[in-house]
């Protein structure tokens, strides 16, 4: 599975305990993120992350672009509610994305705990299914 770890800047101490917390967990999946979010995970955990470019600077738009061509199956995305962002038209972008391609989305701690334990019991599976089926739509298009 591939998961986006994002969080804003009063928020990242929290997803790097996240992270921490759920290392054994993640380090099964591939792991994306933007750029200072995925810096700082990486240095925290030894996880590797691939990074895209920092939020204002067009990360979750990138993050966007590979929900919309189905290479991401989960964002765990802490928001920080409570400061005006730059790229507040980015945030909700991505937002709207994970809605229209229904990716599951944790905004905070209490649904980002709830969507980590269901992945590892194997409840997301269903993104498997979904990506064997576009493989094989790929394939009968290729013959
Ligand atoms: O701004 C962000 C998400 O909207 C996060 O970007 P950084 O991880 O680069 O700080």
């Amino acid at each position: 599975m591939k998961i986006s770890l994002i969080a804003h800047d009063n928020k990242k101490p929290y997803i790097i305990h996240f992270a921490l917390a759920y290392k054994a967990i993640l380090e099964k999946h591939e792991l994306y993120a933007t750029g200072t979010t995925g810096q700082k995970i990486s240095e925290a955990t030894g996880l590797t992350v691939h990074r895209f470019q920092s939020g204002p600077l067009g990360g979750d738009q990138e993050i966007g672009a590979r929900i919309a061509k189905n290479e991401m199956d989960m964002v765990i995305f802490f928001r920080d509610p409570l400061t005006a962002q730059p790229h507040e038209p980015d945030v909700s972008a991505l937002i709207r994305l994970c809605d229209v391609y229904s990716i599951p989305l944790a905004t905070n701690m209490g649904t980002a705990e709830i969507l980590i334990r269901g992945l590892e019991r194997g409840d997301f599976s269903w993104r498997e299914i979904i990506h064997d089926r576009n493989l094989e739509v790929e394939n009968e298009k290729g013959s």
